[in-house]
């Protein structure tokens, strides 16, 4: 099934309920934006709606954590990139954001407040229970068209994700589409082989995605690395030492040793896991062990040099590389060079693609952004695309389309 897009609507003078995903690392003390990676991403959407009015609905953070703010600093960004005014008010859908709709130009943009301070958009629902809520309801009047470009929330089944594309005409915006068709080209006609590095700390969604694309055949092989090539050692048998292993514990991953047991009976053919590993040593400082020499107190914070060479050599003979999370606790600089040297090396495959924030935030770090094919917007969206579920947001626009698109 297909999802319309801006090409297959009429958006002039009318009034568009844009959904974007402008939740972004933020100083909680000053409200200021640390990376706005994602304004810069969504900006061709605004602008491709010049001609509307434009009601822009996102969120920051989420209840309870210390960045979960107000979006006038949002609003003042985004008018800045944009070049153009960009109204705010603190309402989501009472009376002072129905009349600032009202009082709009075609032209012109307002910023809605973090959509996340209304109780509903919290709640995971069904399309048909989302398109009930006060907050849903709310926001339809107020608009004619609904424009879904918040990939990074695609994967929440959440009111104005599912909600308002189930009541009103909807559309993918233009980072959406370019998301999706550029992350199902991994599936369909990538450059082979096909090269997964699946690392960082989010081991139960590298283990989703790595099941999915080892059972599926899509990855030639997958480079194991970070948090996940600790779990995968242990699966092996081998003793990653205290400190590791209780890190797995705390993150509630002991479970995914499980896993990864079931896919090296599997797939151990195409599973790359390191023989040499860093660890931190007495001394704080970087040492190179080998993988069964691992001191049981000292813990295990970035791929071994020894290793970087074969694994830097099955990336640069791949065709296309997915890379999801780093290869050590790259924030210290000691444990920094599997991450920098392999995503160096991921951006020379004819098609490569990043998917995580703070991958994405290393790789423009290190300048190299520009030779990678696709940085994803998306962490936990892009993950769950790529363990091939059908994400919330792009099954609402596919359905939206298939009951309004046509008149
Ligand atoms: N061996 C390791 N031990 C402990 N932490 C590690 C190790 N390797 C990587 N990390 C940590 O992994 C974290 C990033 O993991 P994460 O899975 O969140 O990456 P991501 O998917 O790119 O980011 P996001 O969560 O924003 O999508 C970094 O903060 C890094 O310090
Ligand atoms: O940054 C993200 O991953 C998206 O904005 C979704 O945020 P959430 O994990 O708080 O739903």
């Amino acid at each position: 099934m297909k999802f319309g897009t801006l090409d297959d609507i009429e958006t002039d003078r009318k009034t568009v309920l844009l959904r974007v995903d402008f939740n972004s690392p933020i100083d909680p003390a000053s409200n200021l934006i640390l990376d706005d990676k994602r304004f810069r991403e969504h900006a061709p959407t605004v602008q491709n709606l010049s001609d509307s009015k434009v009601v822009v609905i996102t969120h920051q953070s989420r209840p309870q954590k210390k960045d979960f703010t107000t979006l006038q600093a949002h609003a003042e960004r985004l008018e800045r990139l944009i070049g153009r005014p960009v109204d705010y008010t603190d309402d989501i859908f009472g009376k002072c954001a129905r009349e600032a709709v009202r009082s709009m130009d075609c032209g012109d943009v307002l910023m809605l407040e973090n959509v996340r301070f209304n109780a509903e958009e919290n709640i995971k629902m069904s399309p048909q229970d989302a398109a009930s809520t006060h907050l849903v309801r709310g926001l339809r009047a107020m608009g004619d068209i609904y424009v879904n470009d918040a990939f990074g929330t695609a994967h929440r089944s959440q009111p104005t994700i599912v909600g308002l594309p189930y009541s009103m005409k909807s559309v993918a915006g233009t980072l959406m589409e370019r998301e999706v068709k550029t992350l199902s080209k991994v599936f369909t006609d990538a450059p082979k082989p096909v090269t997964f590095v699946l690392g960082g700390t989010k081991v139960d969604d590298s283990m989703d995605v790595a099941k999915n694309v080892l059972d599926a055949g899509i990855a030639d092989q997958v480079l194991v690395v970070g948090v996940v090539s600790n779990v995968f050692l242990a699966a092996d048998g081998v003793d990653i030492g205290k400190p590791s292993g209780d890190l797995i514990k705390t993150l509630g991953y002991e479970g995914e040793i499980g896993k990864a047991k079931e896919m090296l009976k599997n797939h151990r053919d195409r599973i790359v896991m390191p023989e040499h590993v860093a660890i931190k040593n007495t001394e704080g400082e970087r040492e190179e062990v080998s993988v069964d020499k691992i001191p049981s107190e000292r813990p295990v914070l970035d791929l071994g040099l020894e290793s970087l060479i074969p694994f830097t050599e099955t990336i640069k003979n791949s065709g296309t590389v997915v890379f999801n999370g780093p290869a050590g606790v790259f924030e210290e600089e000691a444990f920094s060079t599997g991450t920098f040297e392999l995503l160096k090396a991921a951006g020379k495959a004819d098609f490569s693609v990043v998917g995580g924030g703070h991958t994405a935030v290393v790789v423009e770090s290190l300048g190299i952004d520009e030779s990678f094919s696709h940085i994803s917007t998306g962490g936990g969206a892009c993950i769950e695309f790529l363990t091939g579920k059908k994400l919330p947001a792009v099954a609402a626009l596919e359905e939206s389309w298939a009951k309004f698109g046509k008149n």
